[in-house]
């Protein structure tokens, strides 16, 4: 894929200050963005994030999924390691769009599951790609990673491009009353590895 670097800020947050640059991609003018902590050292694992857009839980502190938590909760942890990245991809619905997600949530609403809903809707389950991975952690510097999923299709993805998984580390955090049943499918259905403990503990 084509993807033009455009620009580099300092971007402060709470756990730090990061630096975030800005990409755009030149077929279709979709706007990404990836955050670095520290001086890359391209030789080294690096420990980051590819996270995919959650309005809703990442802006709007939404509990239907763990994606805020998960967000907060890696920038965390590549903040106290002093180096790192974190790429936010903007497939807002795992592909589908912000108007499709809402949707796909008002059949789970009725009832529905994830998985279900965006089947329903004429989607795949998951309809993310990730080709957009390799020219950005190229511009950053990063070539090995130690990544923070529970998803193996990222790891797979990372694999395909020829970026090396060093470590994955798994990121449960966020699960609550109103998310439980959104976690269990992932773990049934998408594939995510999910100690059992996730579900029972509270
Ligand atoms: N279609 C749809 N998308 C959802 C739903 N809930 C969350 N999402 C989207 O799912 C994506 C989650 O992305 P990530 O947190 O990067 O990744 P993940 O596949 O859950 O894997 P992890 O790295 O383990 O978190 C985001 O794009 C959310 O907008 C849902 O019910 N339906
Ligand atoms: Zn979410």
């Amino acid at each position: 894929m084509s993807i033009k670097y455009i620009a580099t800020s300092k971007l402060p947050t709470p756990w730090g200050v990061f630096d975030m640059h800005g990409f755009e991609e030149t077929a279709t003018g979709k706007e990404h963005v990836a955050l670095t902590f520290g001086q890359i050292d391209s030789n080294q694992a690096i420990l980051g994030r590819i996270h995919s857009e959650c309005l809703t839980g990442d802006a709007l502190f939404s509990l239907r999924c763990d994606c805020g938590f998960q967000l907060q909760s890696a920038m965390q942890s590549i903040a106290e390691k002093g180096q790192g990245f974190l790429l936010y991809l903007r497939q807002e619905g795992r592909g589908i769009g912000l108007l499709n997600k809402i949707r796909a949530y008002e059949l789970q609403d009725a009832g529905a599951n994830t998985v279900e809903a965006n089947v329903r809707l004429g989607f795949e389950a998951d309809m993310r790609k990730y080709d957009m991975i390799a020219p950005m952690l190229k511009q950053i510097g990063v070539e090995k990673v130690n990544l923070m999923t529970n998803n193996p299709r990222k790891v797979m993805a990372m694999q395909d491009v020829g970026i090396e998984v060093v470590e994955r580390i798994p990121l449960q955090v966020g699960k609550n009353r109103y998310n439980e049943s959104y976690l269990k499918t992932k773990s049934t259905e998408l594939g995510h590895m999910m100690s059992e403990h996730h579900f029972n503990d509270e």
